[in-house]
């Protein structure tokens, strides 16, 4: 058994929603696997339109899912350091953890070679709306 196979064997995959929304740190949130097909269409065939950034892990695009919700896609990088334990090991952590100030881990990617994790989508005003609620204050 890959890790892969192991992740979904272990129930992590899964197409309802999880906790949404919901105050304090929850356990085994869902977590779904999503066809690389469905990533594409999300992205306009990972358009660099639609790059919003880059990270050690490759490249983030932001997407839109069949169902309307917004989401931004971390596509693994051959380039990155990162690897298989570490793609597996997001996937385990983030899927243990549902808080209101933390992104939510929708799901991911695993097809050939081909590794991708889904995000919620965060805009800069809300980030800084959840850094106003955290009252985090710089002091000179
Ligand atoms: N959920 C998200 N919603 C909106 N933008 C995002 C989201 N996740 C990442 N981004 C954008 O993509 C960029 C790269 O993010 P990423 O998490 O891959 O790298 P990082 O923050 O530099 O961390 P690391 O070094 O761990 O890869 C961010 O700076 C941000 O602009």
């Amino acid at each position: 058994m890959n890790l892969i196979s192991f992740i979904c064997a272990k129930g992590f995959a899964s197409s309802t929603d999880g906790a949404d929304g919901e105050e304090g740190v929850k356990n085994n949130q869902d977590v779904e696997q999503y066809s690389r097909k469905q990533l594409k269409s999300a992205t306009a065939n990972f358009s660099s339109l639609n790059v919003i950034g880059h990270g050690g892990f490759g490249s983030v695009f932001k997407g839109k899912l069949k169902d309307g919700k917004v989401v931004a896609i971390k596509v693994l990088s051959a380039k990155s350091s990162q690897g298989e334990r570490e793609f597996v090991a997001e996937i385990v952590a983030m899927s243990n953890i549902t808080h209101k100030n933390l992104l939510r881990l929708r799901g991911f990617c695993a097809v050939g070679s081909f590794r991708a994790l889904v995000y919620d989508y965060m805009d800069n005003s809300s980030l800084a709306q959840t850094l106003l609620g955290m009252h985090i204050y710089t002091y000179i």
